[in-house]
């Protein structure tokens, strides 16, 4: 055992520090760029990367930006295969079928990342409602939410992060400040978000599909996306009090990127330049947040590939209203990066590490 209470092998123990991690559903969007951040963690070897349809495969002959780079298999292994192999597993599956493996890897011990909703939510009634029959409900509260930036002694005292929804993560690291503050009334917000199609996952679906998404900009699921009660549950903590968002997600014609504006009616009269500053305050030190200038904005194209998320504000004098506006990578700050960056805090290792890269552009 390292000192994080993580079994080390004999050959790692002798050349130093070196977690097993497994993928469990590697050949999603998410899991790849697990895998693709990892290979660059020097602290980290991947042993196992799982796939039903690709099983025996490389993954660089499904994948060829992994040609050259790794010589990683694909297997369809049982849980407890993994879980034999891995010292950190992070589960990349639909909602609804990370709940069936996770106690395996709990009960075997082992630290677990969940990319999924499956154990986001504190109340299972709450759970129930929005996306049927929870089958594990015994391990939500060994689960951490893990956003490092609000819950970093938690995240590294816990072996199982529930890894937050991408749309949820640009929104509460764009809220947390202003309720943090009392600076805004909080029946007052609104919430529109945008996402790139990689958020819909690999899975083929006519939504999903060039002619449909290319050329177009749409809202869906208005008033009933799953990811509402996340929201709530998280900007309640928060505040302190029970909040209730509207909240309606647009579909974008990119790849990757999700851009939220958050509304709000302010408390108490206070200038941009005012909210800047308590925001930069907020969030000093945070290695992944970057406060804009006053009177610039985030723009996702700056935060493709990388694990940052940018926030400008404003105030709306004329309404009195508070205008957060935020980007992330909904795969690398919604999902692979900030699980990384879970990993990195509960093994011990730097925050950042396997986490440095610049974004992408043009
Ligand atoms: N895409 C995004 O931007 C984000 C996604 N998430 C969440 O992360 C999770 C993964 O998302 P994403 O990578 O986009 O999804 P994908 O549909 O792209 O990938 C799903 C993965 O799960 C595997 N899988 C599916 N069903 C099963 C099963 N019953 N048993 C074992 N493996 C299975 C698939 O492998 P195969 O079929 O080959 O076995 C595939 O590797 C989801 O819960 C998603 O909601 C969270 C934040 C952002
Ligand atoms: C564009 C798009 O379809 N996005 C997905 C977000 C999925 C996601 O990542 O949800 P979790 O983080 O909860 O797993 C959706 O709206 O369902």
């Amino acid at each position: 055992m390292n000192r994080f209470g993580i079994r080390m092998s004999n050959q790692n123990q002798s050349e130093g520090y070196m977690i097993k991690v497994g993928i469990y559903g590697a050949s999603g969007y998410t899991g790849q760029e697990c895998l693709r951040l990892l290979l660059r963690h020097s602290g980290v070897e991947v042993v196992a990367i799982t796939s039903r349809r690709y099983a025996g495969l490389p993954i660089a002959d499904v994948y060829p930006v992994f040609a050259g780079l790794t010589s990683l298999a694909f297997m369809n292994a049982a849980p407890h295969e993994v879980a034999r192999e891995a010292d950190v597993i992070f589960l990349a599956l639909p909602h609804s079928e990370s709940m069936k493996v996770a106690p395996i890897f709990w009960e075997s011990g082992k630290k677990v990342i969940d990319l999924s909703a499956d154990f986001r939510l504190r109340d299972v009634d709450v759970y129930e409602s929005w996306y049927g029959r929870h089958v594990s409900s015994q391990l939500v509260p060994q689960t951490v939410y893990g956003i490092p930036e609000l819950y970093r002694e938690e995240v590294a005292k816990t072996r199982f992060v529930a890894n937050p929804g991408c749309y949820p993560t640009s929104i509460i690291l764009g809220s947390a400040p202003a309720l943090k503050n009392g600076l805004i009334d909080t029946t007052s917000v609104i919430v529109d978000s945008k996402s790139g199609t990689s958020g819909a996952g690999r899975e083929p679906a006519v939504g999903s599909l060039f002619c449909e998404v290319n050329e177009g900009f749409k809202a869906y699921k208005v008033c009933n996306h799953r990811h509402t009660p996340e929201i709530e549950q998280e900007l309640s903590r928060l505040a302190g009090q029970e909040i209730r968002v509207s909240f309606t997600p647009h579909l974008l014609p990119l790849d990757r990127g999700i851009l939220s504006t958050i509304y709000a009616t302010l408390t108490r009269d206070i200038t941009g330049k005012e909210v800047t500053e308590l925001y930069r305050n907020y969030y000093e030190g945070e290695r992944f947040v970057r406060i804009c200038q006053p009177g610039s904005f985030p723009n996702v194209a700056f935060v493709r590939g990388s694990n940052y998320c940018d926030i400008g504000v404003a105030v709306d004098a004329r309404t009195q209203r508070l205008i957060v506006v935020s980007a992330i990578d909904n795969l690398v700050k919604g999902a692979a990066g900030q699980a990384i960056q879970n990993m990195n805090i509960f093994c011990g290792f730097p925050e950042h590490e396997g986490l440095e890269m610049i974004a992408l552009f043009p």
